[in-house]
């Protein structure tokens, strides 16, 4: 209620006339009984709301989505991945194929139905040139040449000219990614929410996985809806269904939530199963082309078992490529397989989330079950070490947030085994010397698998190759690293394999070379946690002891 409105009302509802003082304080501002008076103002509240959507379309670049080129780079692999995963989930020998299209700026206004238009005013634009500036930029480049002939009649190296490092923004290009696979396929009900809500997934287990976040596919169709506006179109069908899902859809990126604009079933007479993602996006191939290729090389490397046809589609006919690397042996690695929590490994938060999940009424059975490395004798002996408020017959329901702490802290000083590393599913020796052979031709091969190991409670393998001389292998350490069988291409300096392949070795003892030699360095580590710096997935830190103690004992 407005405070000026009720002007002194009485006990018995009678109005008192206001005396002189207060009338006068009232004008003033004054006194007790102006104060009250005097309207205020209104409260509002400064919280907001950020949904996990709107949080990684503001923050993009920690999820590898930096630029363009970077965003072209990171939808593919996402993609890759997914279909990875997919396929092997089923134990199905993977059949990848990956098409870039590009699509010029009149082709894709065509596609959404806006009219070309001429330039009108030139000097609005961003690489408008003055004369005065092109006939400087002509002399510069004229005298830049010049010196690159006499560099090159000399021998000497001979660098890019200024031109062609570009300038300016210059004009978006959009490309078709789409990447169709042989895998498992989705439920028809759940593919909206797998594409339009992000932090969705069915990866979040322990388990090895490529993917891990629940947010590569949401982050293609939240650039695509940032770049080009478009939805992402997905086809899908899984082993034995008569019909392939149809989906097409977009984000409601305040609200977290699919939109959907078709979402249908259509015969499947060819009995397919799969995936096909279709997405458009802005992107720069030319800054992004040799990335893209390289990491389909090393994924041909850590997975020769696969077959993908990598295709890239453009109006200028000279761009076009095909690149197929071949299934080179139907040896596939074991499917992961889904562990429990090992008990050093565990936060008070997931305990209780644990507990609300379990089927285990009681403390004995709940510690039993729950966790890896807990046999129902070493169970017994955990409860009486909590003390006289715990029993084996205690429901887990009724435990009191301290009685949570206390299971916690007993949980990190108790001692328990090592988990086992038989969840993990490594490349194998073979696979990975097949795989350098293969793509790299080498002179020699060695390669290395540690038995598994542990930080803090997950279990790893690092498994290691080193290769000498071979074919498109420079000068000096290549190194390709890989984690849950996926190749790191960014961040490479500051990742723990980098690290160890250029500080820690000492080349010269095994009489190699580390200047002059082709050298190959292939490290891949498996684990139901990498613990990766960041969403982008694309490096691991050096700062954990015991895997850098790994990589370098198995390098
Ligand atoms: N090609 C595919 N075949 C089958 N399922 C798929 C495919 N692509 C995506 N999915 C499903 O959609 C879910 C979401 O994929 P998304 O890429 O967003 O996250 P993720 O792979 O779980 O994790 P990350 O963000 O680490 O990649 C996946 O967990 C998977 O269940």
């Amino acid at each position: 209620m407005d405070d000026s409105s009720d002007g002194g009302a009485t006990a018995g509802g009678t109005k008192k006339k206001p005396s002189a003082a207060a009338a006068k304080g009232k004008a003033t501002g004054k006194g007790k009984a102006t104060s009250k008076a005097v309207p205020k103002a209104k409260e509002s509240s400064l919280l907001k709301q950020k949904s996990p959507a709107e949080f990684f379309a503001e923050n993009k670049n920690i999820a590898g989505f930096d630029n363009p080129g970077k965003s072209l780079y990171t939808t593919m692999r996402e993609l890759v991945e997914n279909a990875l995963d997919s396929a092997e989930s089923i134990s199905e020998l993977p059949d990848i194929e990956i098409t870039i299209e590009e699509i010029t700026k009149s082709k894709f206004n065509t596609m959404i139905g806006l009219v070309d238009r001429e330039r009108v005013d030139e000097a609005l634009y961003d690489d408008f040139e003055s004369s005065k500036a092109r006939e400087k930029r002509l002399a510069k480049e004229a005298r830049f040449q010049e010196t690159q002939a006499k560099n090159s009649a000399l021998g000497k190296k001979v660098k890019d000219t200024p031109a062609a490092r570009g300038k300016g923004r210059g004009e978006a290009s959009f490309f078709r990614v789409t990447c169709k696979d042989n895998g498992r396929g989705m439920p028809h009900e759940d593919i909206p929410n797998m594409f339009g809500r992000v932090l969705s997934g069915t990866k979040y287990g322990l388990r090895q996985t490529r993917g891990k976040f629940g947010l590569g596919a949401k982050m293609a169709l939240i650039w695509s809806k940032m770049s080009t506006g478009l939805p992402i179109d997905i086809k899908s069908s899984m082993k034995g269904q008569d019909y392939i899902t149809f989906c097409r859809l977009d984000i409601d990126i305040h609200k977290n939530v699919p939109h959907i604009h078709l979402h249908e079933k259509r015969e499947n007479n060819d009995h397919w199963h799969g995936a096909e993602i279709q997405v458009i996006i802005e992107g720069n191939w030319t800054t992004h082309r040799s990335r893209i290729l390289h990491y389909m090389r090393q994924m041909a490397v850590i997975t020769p078992y696969a077959q993908f046809l990598f295709r890239f589609l453009s109006d200028a006919a000279e761009k076009n490529l095909t690149i197929k690397f071949a299934r080179r042996t139907d040896v596939m690695p074991p499917v992961p397989l889904l562990t429990k929590h090992h008990p050093s490994a565990v936060d008070l938060l997931l305990i209780k989330r644990l507990i609300t999940d379990t089927t285990k009424p009681n403390l004995l059975q709940f510690l039993q079950h729950e966790f890896v490395n807990i046999s129902k004798a070493h169970a017994d002996r955990l409860i009486g070490e909590m003390g006289p408020d715990f029993s084996a017959k205690t429901t887990v329901n009724s435990l009191t947030s301290q009685q949570l702490v206390r299971i916690h802290q007993l949980f990190r000083q108790a001692k328990f085994d090592d988990p086992s590393g038989n969840c993990l599913s490594p490349a194998g020796e073979y696979n990975l010397r097949l795989g350098i052979i293969k793509e790299l031709h080498p002179d020699l091969v060695a390669t290395h698998a540690s038995s598994p190991q542990v930080f803090e409670g997950h279990p790893f393998i690092v498994e290691a190759g080193v290769s000498i001389g071979g074919k498109d292998v420079k000068q000096g350490l290549n190194i390709f690293r890989f984690a849950n069988r996926i190749p790191l291409l960014f961040e490479q300096g500051a990742d723990v394999i980098t690290r160890t392949a250029l500080k820690r070795i000492n080349w010269s003892i095994y009489k190699i070379n580390q200047q002059q030699d082709k050298i190959g360095v292939f490290v891949s580590i498996v684990s139901t946690k990498i613990p990766f710096k960041g969403t982008g997935k694309e490096y691991i830190g050096d700062d954990i002891t015991e895997i850098a103690d790994a990589v370098k004992v198995s390098s």
